[in-house]
């Protein structure tokens, strides 16, 4: 495997939407400066939803403002509706990204409608932004089990990614929300998708709860995935997944990469400088296995 993998940096949104210590406007907008400085050129900045629902996110407007000039870098936000549209296009958002549920339960307890009102709801989002020359990337969560339904069905998967690629979504990411998923099942999940969806407009976005989520990226490397989402230090979560973990460390992912012979194009060095200055904030140490294994290597 020696081909190009794209990685989708999360950290700045899903890395940050859950946690409790507040991260203001000016902290979120430097850690995306560092990310830039590691070498990450796609990023998720924030979401236009309801502050009652994500108060982190509260300022992604000031943030994707500050940001946007960025050569070279595309910045992604997260829209659940046509008011979130309006916030995203008023503060300049060329990318943003929809996002919809394999399973009702979760589709209800994140957005507060079923899948099918979801689907309804981007309808005209995806209309509006293909006016705007805006791109849209979908999400499709719970891929590999819900916290409220349990298990989901691959074809249930299948149908809403479908939806989203349909409507006009460039890429559709495949979410496990709660980190539930085994390679086995990842795999044989990309390729039941990648029968209707193909294969390179497919990001993988593994939450590492259980700890397989590179096992399950290395399963869909083997598939022909090649759009990877992490986020710095293993960062993530979401107030509507009870007991998730974070997302797949960024770290951890180049790591792996490298290792393989494909490159990234990441310094790895400014990374887990990254890491490091949004843990500190947090005041917690980083998930990932890499950063804490170089932070330790520095101090001896
Ligand atoms: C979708 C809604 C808005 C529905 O929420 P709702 O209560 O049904 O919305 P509503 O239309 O009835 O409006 C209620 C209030 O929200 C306001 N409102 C309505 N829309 C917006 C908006 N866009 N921006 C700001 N405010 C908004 C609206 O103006 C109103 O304000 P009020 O009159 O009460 O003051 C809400 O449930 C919501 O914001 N949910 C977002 C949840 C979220 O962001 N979850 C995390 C991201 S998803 C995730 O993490 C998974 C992912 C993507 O990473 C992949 C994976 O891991 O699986």
């Amino acid at each position: 495997m020696s081909d190009q993998v794209h990685i989708v940096e999360v950290g700045p949104r899903d890395g940050l939407q859950n946690e409790k210590t507040p991260v203001t406007a000016e902290a979120r907008i430097a850690f995306i400066e560092d990310l830039i400085k590691a070498g990450l050129h796609t990023i998720e900045v924030g979401s236009f939803v309801s502050p009652k629902a994500i108060p982190q996110m509260v300022n992604s407007d000031q943030v994707l403002r500050a940001v946007n000039h960025h050569p070279g870098s595309e910045f992604h936000v997260l829209v659940p509706n046509e008011k979130g549209y309006e916030g995203a296009k008023a503060a300049g958002a060329k990318v943003i990204a929809v996002f919809a549920s394999a399973s009702e339960g979760f589709s209800k307890a994140n957005i507060n409608c079923t899948v099918a009102e979801s689907i309804e709801r981007f309808a005209p989002v995806m209309e509006r932004a293909r006016a705007d020359g805006i791109k849209v990337r979908g999400y499709v969560s719970c891929v590999l089990g819900c916290p409220y339904d349990g298990e989901v069905k691959p074809s249930a998967v299948v149908s809403v990614t479908k939806k989203l690629w349909d409507l006009g979504c460039y890429e559709v990411s495949l979410g496990d929300t709660i980190g539930v998923g085994t390679p086995a099942k990842a795999r044989q999940l990309l390729r039941a998708v990648a029968a209707e969806v193909p294969m390179k407009n497919l990001g993988m976005h593994f939450h590492d709860t259980y700890g397989q989520a590179l096992a399950n990226l290395y399963a869909g490397l083997e598939e022909g995935a090649r759009v990877i989402d992490s986020a710095a230090g293993g960062l993530g979560g979401c107030p509507y997944a009870p007991g998730a973990t974070g997302n797949v460390a960024t770290e951890d992912v180049v790591y792996m990469l490298e290792g393989m012979g494909i490159a990234t194009g990441v310094d790895m060095k400014q990374l887990v400088a990254a890491t490091n200055g949004i843990a500190r904030l947090l005041g917690k140490s980083p998930v990932s296995r890499v950063a804490s294994a170089l932070n330790a290597k520095a101090r001896n």
